[in-house]
């Protein structure tokens, strides 16, 4: 891929939900975006606007029902399962409201297990990558821990270190503080911050907290599946 190629654009997408005819609701009115290699965006607007549904788009877990989305600049639509799997393992992390955690085993597992089963095959210095991301973050001591043991942020950072080790460059966040006090919400961004200037990773974040977006360097808001303004921020 052309290092200026957009990691994600759409072009008239539209996502609708068939409730049994006729009974279509369509939810993504025909959206145009790009994301490029290391932006750090918001995507805001109130709920029900359809911000979740767009991440599941961008995450190749939803089809869209029509329009073309470019992940990587490889068109997404008519690929199958396998392809579709490929292409989220090489191209996107992801991170959600809540850490999603095996709470079986502990943060080195837990970072170093997905690497594992990516593509089926084992992925060398899979445990050592994970070993070097969690002592960078701050979690070398926590390292045989179960998440069971550890805070909401550092469990929130651990999930952070897993949607990373496969050095994805674009990271879809779904309300990652959201379920965290102020000051850990903080903590976290802060992470998230810092890990984007360190490796250039692009991050598009699904947030409600308005002092989160307004430390983002760009701001999309999504109202009843439109986009309503695109606009980029001055650094604070
Ligand atoms: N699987 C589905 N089937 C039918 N309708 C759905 C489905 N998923 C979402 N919707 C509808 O799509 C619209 C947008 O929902 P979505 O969850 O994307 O909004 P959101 O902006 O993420 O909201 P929130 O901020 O509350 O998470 C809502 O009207 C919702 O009812």
């Amino acid at each position: 891929m052309d290092h200026d190629t957009p990691l994600v654009q759409l072009d008239g997408l539209r996502k609708s939900y068939n409730l049994g005819r006729p009974n279509e609701v369509e939810v993504l009115h025909g959206l145009a975006l790009q994301v490029r290699r290391g932006e750090f965006v918001a995507l805001i607007g109130p709920s029900g606007s359809g911000k979740s549904t767009l991440l599941n788009v961008l995450g190749l877990l939803e089809p869209p029902t029509a329009g073309s989305y470019r992940l990587l600049g490889e068109e997404t639509a008519g690929l199958d399962d396998t392809t579709l799997t490929r292409l989220r393992g090489q191209a996107l992390g992801f991170v959600f409201q809540f850490h999603h955690l095996l709470p079986a085993f502990t943060a080195l597992e837990n970072v170093t297990l997905p690497m594992l089963m990516r593509d089926g095959r084992i992925a060398p210095a899979a445990e050592a990558r994970a070993r070097e991301l969690l002592g960078a973050i701050g979690l070398g001591e926590a390292l045989h821990k179960k998440p069971g043991e550890l805070s909401g942020g550092m469990q929130q950072r651990v999930a952070m270190a897993r949607a990373l080790a496969s050095r994805p460059p674009l990271v879809l966040a779904d309300e990652p503080t959201g379920n965290l006090d102020r000051h850990s919400a903080d903590e976290v961004f802060a992470l998230m911050r810092r890990l984007h200037e360190e490796l250039g990773t692009a991050f598009l974040v699904v947030t409600h907290d308005p002092s989160i977006a307004a430390r983002c360097d760009r701001v999309i808001e999504l109202v009843d599946g439109r986009i309503v303004s695109d606009r980029p921020q001055a650094k604070t």
